[in-house]
């Protein structure tokens, strides 16, 4: 029986990469000569440049109507944010937008395709690094053609745990972000790190750099494309309450074993993010 969703993942590595060459000439020309204020407003041009050229691909390949589309800056403009049963394609533009404004080198593309609400594929093109990580369901987790697998660690204490403080800067919570970070490194482990993008962190899960990756206040697009190459790369999703994993919850634990997620998330001090699809007044089918 033909694999229905094997052109739409090569495209998808191929959109990425072109994508990620955009990235990389913005950053090389663009931002260079301009100072870090109007920087910002030229990113978010990039921002809405790269996921243009990326939906308009997609549409361009499979037609437009047949496909739904969650991209980070249609979504910042309004567009719906509701996972529905048709084939949807889950898209972050630029994630690592502040990095990219100050030449900190972790920049992702990424993009995740569901089909029925289930995670189908996850592409994420680290532009930079020109490092493209992908995977399919049931079909392994590759960093470009090589096979890659979670850490075998599994002693909590000879780990290394990524997070994020986010963009938010509400005394309350980050007076949570750093009290669970404190925790976390007091347990103790070996090191915290952060890359700046929730996408890299994923794929750093999933090569076995560090043991784990949680964050609170990500958005589906961050995560969606990592959810998969994290799972088959032999890695665990859930919920910061210990429960499911859940995209569109804006919140979540990736780990290379359930015990080392486990033992993270009793050291999470929980705070609440509107979920993604809540954010969107149009409820869809
Ligand atoms: O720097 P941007 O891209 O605006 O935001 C970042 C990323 O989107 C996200 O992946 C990361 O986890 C988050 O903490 C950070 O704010
Ligand atoms: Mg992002």
């Amino acid at each position: 029986m033909e694999d229905p969703w094997q052109k739409a993942y090569d495209f998808a590595v191929t959109v990425a990469r072109k994508a990620g060459e955009v990235i990389r000439k913005a950053g090389e020309s663009e931002i260079k000569v301009s100072t870090k204020s109007s920087t910002v407003d030229l990113v978010t041009k990039t921002d809405e440049r790269v996921e243009k050229i990326i939906i308009g691909s997609l549409k361009e390949e499979f037609g437009e109507g047949t496909h739904c589309f969650i991209g980070e800056e249609s979504v910042a403009k309004g567009e719906p944010c509701i996972l529905t049963h048709k084939p949807t394609w889950i898209i972050d533009p630029v994630d690592g937008t502040t990095n990219f404004v100050h030449g900190f080198p972790f920049v992702a593309v990424s993009i995740a395709f569901a089909v029925n609400k289930q995670l189908e594929f996850g592409v994420i093109y680290s532009c930079l690094e020109d490092k493209m990580y992908k995977a399919r369901n049931g079909k392994g987790a590759y960093c470009d053609d090589e096979l890659i697998q979670v850490s075998d660690v599994k002693d909590i204490n000879k780990s290394i745990i990524i997070s994020e403080h986010g963009t938010d800067r509400s005394p309350e919570k980050v007076k949570k972000i750093f009290s669970t970070m404190q925790k976390i490194l007091c347990i103790p482990v070996h090191g915290l790190r952060g890359s700046g993008t929730a996408a890299t962190n994923m794929c750093l899960v999933a090569t076995g750099a560090v043991e784990a990756f949680f964050e609170i206040g990500i958005h589906c697009w961050d995560i969606a494309a990592g959810a998969v190459i994290v799972k088959e790369a032999g890695g665990v999703l859930l919920d910061v309450d210990g429960g499911p994993f859940d995209l569109m919850s804006r919140r979540m634990v990736s780990a290379n074993n359930e015990v080392i997620a486990r033992r993270i998330i009793k050291e999470i001090e929980i705070f609440s993010a509107e979920r993604d699809d809540d954010m969107c007044e149009i409820q869809l089918e």
